[in-house]
C-alpha cells in the first residue's frame, strides 16, 4: 500500500536515502575494523566482550550526540546493536587456543542443539572436538582413551546415566555437564570420575551468536586447579562466570527456570481454553502485552520434551507450584471479597519487598518496550 507523497516530498526523501546510504558505507568500514580488533583479539587471547571499552565509548558517544542534538539514547541503541554484530563477527573470527596440549574434547551428545554450539567453540578455539552421540557408543572407547575434556550435554533425564555408562576415563581429563539442573549431574561424575570435574549450566540458549555477555554458572566439583584454563577459555569467548554451589544454583533455577516455564506454560494453556484470538489480540495489544505474549508463546514454538525435562526434573517444582497457587487463592479470595483495599494493601507489602529493583526493572523493561515496539510490523 503505497503512501500519499509529493514532489517536495520525494525531494526530501531522496537526499534522507543519500544519507543512509553514507551509514552503510560507514557501517562497512566498522564492520572491516572489527575484524581487525578480532584478529589482533584472536591472536592475543582477549575476550570479545570489552565492557570498559563499551561503556567508556557509550559515554563519549552520548556526550557528542547531546552536544549534537542528536538524542544520545539514539546513538547509545545504535551502538549497542552494532556491537552486538561485533560479538558474532569477532566469535567466527576464532579464539586463542589457551591449552593447546589439553588433547582431544569429547562432546557426548554433540549432535544436540547445545553440544553443537560448544563444539563450534572449542574448534574455533583449535581444539579437537570429537562427538560421542547417541548411535556412536560402539566407539567409546575408541573416543574416549586419550581425552583431555569429555562434555555431557543431553536431555537431563539421560544424564546420571550417560556418565554412569561412561568408560574409565584418562585420570586427567576434565569431566564436566551442561546440565540446567546441578546436583545430580555432578554427583554421578565425582562418583564415575577420579579426576578434575565440574559443572557448568550455560544460562542462554542454543540460537546464540556468541557467548559475548552471557552468564556460565560454575559449580566446583574436583581439582578446580586443573580447569581453571577451561573457565579462562570460556571467558574469552566472551561469557561471564558466576561460581555458586550446586545446591544454590538448583535452587534458584526452581524460580528461573522450572517455576517461570510452568507459569507460562498455564498462561498459554489458559488462552488455549479460552480460544483466544490471538490475531486480534496482537491488534490490541500494548507494546507490554506484546512482549508477554510472546515470552509465552515462544515457549509452545520449541520442544515439548526439553521444557518437560527443565519442569519434570526440578525435585521442588511440585512444592512451589502448590505454593504458588497459594498465592493465586489468595489474590482471587481478595477478588472475590471485592477487597480492593486489601489487595492495594499487599500491593504496597510486595512494593517495598521490590524496593529500588521495582524502578531498575521498570526502567529496563521500558527500553525492551519500546525496541519490542520498533520490531512491530504493519499487520501488528
Ligand atoms: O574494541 C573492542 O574491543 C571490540 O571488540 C569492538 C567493540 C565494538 O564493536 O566497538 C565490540 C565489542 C567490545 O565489547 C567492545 C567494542
Amino acid at each position: 500500500m503505497s503512501e500519499p507523497s509529493s514532489v517536495e516530498l520525494d525531494r526530501i526523501r531522496d537526499r534522507i536515502d543519500e544519507v543512509d546510504q553514507e551509514l552503510l558505507t560507514l557501517l562497512r568500514r566498522r564492520l572491516n575494523l572489527v575484524g581487525e580488533v578480532g584478529a589482533i583479539k584472536h591472536k592475543q587471547g582477549l575476550p570479545i566482550y570489552a565492557p570498559a571499552r563499551e561503556a567508556a565509548m557509550l559515554m563519549k558517544r552520548r556526550s557528542e550526540a547531546q552536544a549534537m542534538g542528536v538524542p544520545p539514547q539514539l546513538i547509545e541503541d545504535l551502538l549497542r546493536r552494532m556491537m552486538r554484530e561485533s560479538y558474532a563477527s569477532e566469535n567466527d573470527v576464532g579464539f586463542k587456543c589457551i591449552n593447546p596440549d589439553v588433547g582431544p574434547v569429547v562432546i557426548v551428545g554433540g549432535n544436540g542443539k547445545l553440544g553443537s554450539l560448544f563444539s563450534q567453540l572449542f574448534r574455533l578455539s583449535g581444539y579437537e572436538v570429537r562427538i560421542l552421540d547417541k548411535n556412536d557408543w560402539d566407539r567409546a572407547d575408541e573416543l574416549l582413551s586419550d581425552a583431555g575434556v569429555v562434555v555431557v550435554t543431553v536431555p537431563i533425564n539421560h544424564t546420571a546415566e550417560v556418565i554412569e555408562q561412561l568408560p574409565r576415563l584418562p585420570k586427567e581429563c576434565v569431566l564436566l555437564d551442561l546440565t540446567s539442573i546441578k546436583q545430580a549431574p555432578l554427583a554421578a561424575m565425582l562418583a564415575n570420575h577420579a579426576g578434575p570435574v565440574v559443572g557448568l549450566h550455560p544460562m542462554f540458549g542454543p540460537d546464540v551468536s556468541s557467548l559475548a555477555k552471557q552468564v556460565v554458572v560454575v559449580c566446583h566439583g574436583r581439582f578446580e586447579e586443573k580447569y581453571q584454563w577451561l573457565l579462562e577459555q570460556i571467558r574469552i569467548w566472551g561469557a561471564r562466570l558466576h561460581e555458586a554451589s550446586a545446591a544454590e544454583h538448583d535452587q534458584a533455577m526452581q524460580l528461573v527456570q522450572a517455576m517461570r516455564h510452568f507459569t507460562a506454560f498455564v498462561y498459554g494453556s489458559h488462552l488455549r481454553r479460552e480460544r483466544a484470538d490471538l490475531d486480534q489480540l496482537l491488534q490490541f495489544s500494548s507494546p507490554i502485552y506484546r512482549l508477554e505474549l510472546a515470552m509465552v508463546g515462544r515457549l509452545f514454538a520449541q520442544d515439548a520434551k526439553l521444557y518437560g525435562d527443565i519442569i519434570f526434573s526440578q525435585p521442588d517444582t511440585l512444592a512451589r507450584a502448590r505454593h504458588y497457587m497459594d498465592r493465586y487463592q489468595e489474590a482471587l479470595s481478595l477478588l472475590e471479597a471485592g477487597d480492593q483495599e486489601g489487595f492495594e494493601a499487599l500491593f504496597d507489602d510486595i512494593a517495598d519487598w521490590f524496593g529500588d529493583f521495582a524502578t531498575q526493572f521498570r526502567n529496563e523493561s521500558g527500553n525492551m518496550l519500546l525496541s519490542a515496539n520498533d520490531n512491530r510490523s504493519e499487520t501488528g
